[in-house]
């Protein structure tokens, strides 16, 4: 296979331009664009909140799974073993900031059920850390996750944004230049396994981003719902 020339455009970049739609779907959803312009419903962010808390849990034997296929798979496993070795780790510190907002919120997560969304995409997640899902397939579904984070929080701190200074906190989390850095590097490693893999695993790789995008919707969805027990104290 060619090496891939300087300047040319990668596959993820292809695939951002053909489901732009759907991308922009996952990364403006109504929610973000409410916490961007104020409007937020305290108790969506509540239930956000709970309900990210279990998927970030989830998220951590997951990312674990990456960090094995890279080890065993990878062509350049020194490199990458280090980078998604670095997310792996700040994800404890994102399980303890969870902990810490969801007592400053007055959130109780003992007592967090998995909501429907939450329950689904953290079954996706296991579907993806079976021994023969591929580390190409894997690590674009890594990117893809963080990547809608980093973009839609970013949105929440442009200079124009009036986002609600009690929430600057939350998206400073994903919305920082070092976690912008991160995201890239996980595209760099997603798309040098692309260029080189076989156009079946091109196709399977395009439809994981797909269903990555789709869980993202349906998360955001779910969050934005407020609950009964919130109206009825209105
Ligand atoms: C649903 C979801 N997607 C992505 C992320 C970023 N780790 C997250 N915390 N939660």
């Amino acid at each position: 296979m060619e090496e891939k020339r300087q300047g040319e455009v990668g596959i993820i970049d292809k695939w951002l331009k053909k489901h732009l739609l759907m991308y922009m779907a996952a990364t403006r959803h109504p929610m973000i664009l409410s916490i961007r312009d104020g409007s937020i419903n305290i108790s969506c962010f509540k239930t956000w909140l709970g309900q990210d808390y279990l998927f970030v849990r989830a998220l951590v034997p997951f990312v674990a799974s990456v960090l094995i296929k890279a080890w065993n798979d990878s062509d350049d496993s020194n490199t990458d073993v280090e980078v998604i070795l670095s997310g792996l780790a700040s994800l404890k510190d994102e399980i303890s900031w969870f902990q810490n907002e969801a007592s400053n919120w007055g959130v109780q997560l003992s007592h967090i059920v998995a909501h429907k969304a939450t329950g689904d995409y953290c079954r996706f997640l296991e579907s993806l850390m079976l021994p023969e899902v591929e580390f190409t397939i894997s690590i674009t579904a890594y990117w893809a996750i963080e990547v809608v984070y980093q973009d839609a929080f970013t949105h929440c701190l442009e200079d124009d944004a009036k986002t609600p200074p009690e929430l600057q906190e939350t998206c400073q989390r994903w919305g920082n230049d070092e976690f912008g850095q991160y995201c890239q590097s996980l595209k760099k490693i997603a798309n040098r396994r692309l260029e080189k893999c076989s156009d079946d695993l091109l196709v399977k790789a395009e439809a994981t981003f797909l269903r990555v995008l789709e869980h993202e919707v349906q998360f955001w969805n779910m969050s934005a719902m407020v609950e009964p027990e919130d109206l009825a104290s209105k």
